[in-house]
């Protein structure tokens, strides 16, 4: 481990002073695209405005024998494209495949100035971070790029979650994590066959009455994912990184994807992947918080004065912790209104009904 006092020093002569916070930059949805699909690769200039982050996918849901061509076509797109303000992220291949190490030797040179993120998939712990750390330092150099190129994490493998603390705080590019569900249940032998989302056989049962065992007993599907969202989001706000949901595999149940990213949303997370742009709306709507929500939570805010001491406010006791949950809310939606118009107008409207 670094001393505290060489953490923020460059790893390679003339690469970029590492950043000593992580921007807060809007990134409700990562949207994922195949760069060697030509029909999806198409859609990119329209995307682009409309979500928070692209991302060129290079790992898995890429065909072995379209790795080069992704990889290619991701640098095309790199480069004709004007993303404005919308962030541009890859994921690379997993670092044991033999594809990770010229990812990365392409992507920087030809793109590096473009690529906000990196995700490194099935990251198991701090060494995996260590050696993507040292390498895109000693890339970085040598392509001349001025702005550090910050990592991303996928939690899918029991190893890594084991790590998450460490993984979270291994180096100042670490920018955030995100849940691998599927990658995640097979590591740990869950006996599931789905791509994140819950199953019907995971519940509780209320308690018989008297002795029938068979009828009247409710049951409550559970959510699979709450130890490990709980978790990452715990590692992730302790070394001053973002936690997002991953992937919700069911393009066609927008209503449990919607749950799914909810309960995500309520535990800490910033944002969810989007597999389909039918998902896109969905997280957009998830992750900004509810115009009402604001409206109360600026209420409190105003009403709170200094933010201590007890008062009460529609019968709801408010104080030091409460207001200063109201200010997460409200401080999103401040941050989010900057980038979507759309959601200023309905933030400053419900001040006016108010
Ligand atoms: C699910 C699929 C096959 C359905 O693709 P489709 O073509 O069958 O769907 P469609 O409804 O017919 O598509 C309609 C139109 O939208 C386009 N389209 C469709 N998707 C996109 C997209 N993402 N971005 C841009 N355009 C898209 C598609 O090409 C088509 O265009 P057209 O109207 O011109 O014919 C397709 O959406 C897809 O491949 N999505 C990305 C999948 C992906 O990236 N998976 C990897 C992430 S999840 C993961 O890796 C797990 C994890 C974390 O590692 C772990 O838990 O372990
Ligand atoms: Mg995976």
């Amino acid at each position: 481990m670094r001393s505290a006092k060489d953490f923020f020093r460059p790893l390679a002569v003339g690469a970029p002073t590492p950043v000593r916070e992580i921007p807060f930059r809007p990134s409700r949805m990562i949207h994922f695209f195949d760069p060697s699909n030509p029909k999806m690769a198409a859609k990119v200039p329209d995307l682009a405005p409309k979500v928070d982050v692209l991302l060129g996918n290079l790992e898995d849901a890429v065909q072995a024998s379209n790795k080069e061509a992704a990889r290619s076509g991701l640098v095309d797109i790199g480069k004709a494209t004007d993303f404005g303000d919308t962030q541009l992220w890859t994921r690379i291949n997993s670092l044991d495949s033999p594809w990770a190490l010229d990812d990365l030797l392409t992507l920087v040179p030809a793109i590096g100035g473009k690529l906000d993120v990196i995700m490194v998939p099935k990251v198991e712990g701090a060494e995996d971070i260590h050696y993507v750390d040292r390498l895109l330092a000693q890339l970085e150099a040598k392509a001349g790029i001025e702005r550090p190129i910050l990592v991303h994490a996928i939690l899918e493998t029991a190893t890594g979650v084991a790590n998450v603390e460490e993984i979270s705080g291994a180096s100042p590019r670490m920018q955030g994590l995100s849940l691998g569900p599927a990658d995640l249940a097979a590591s740990r032998r869950m006996k599931t066959t789905r791509v994140g989302g819950g199953h019907p056989g995971y519940l509780v049962r209320s308690d018989p009455i008297g002795d029938d065992l068979t009828s009247g007993r409710t049951t409550y599907q559970q959510d699979l994912w709450h130890y490990t969202v709980a978790r990452m989001v715990d590692a992730c706000v302790a070394n001053g990184i973002l936690p997002y949901y991953g992937p919700f595999g069911d393009i066609r149940d927008v209503v449990a994807c919607e749950d799914q990213f909810r309960n995500a949303y309520l535990l800490g997370c910033v944002g969810a992947w989007s597999l389909h742009p039918a998902q896109i709306p969905i997280a957009r709507k998830v992750f900004s918080p509810d115009p009402a929500e604001v409206r109360w939570a600026r209420r409190v805010i105003a009403e709170m004065g200094d933010g201590t001491g007890a008062v009460m406010i529609d019968g709801k006791m408010q104080d030091d912790a409460s207001v200063k949950q109201c200010r997460v809310v409200a401080e999103l939606a401040d941050a989010l209104a900057e980038r979507d118009p759309e959601l200023a107008k309905a933030y400053a409207a419900s001040e006016e009904d108010a």
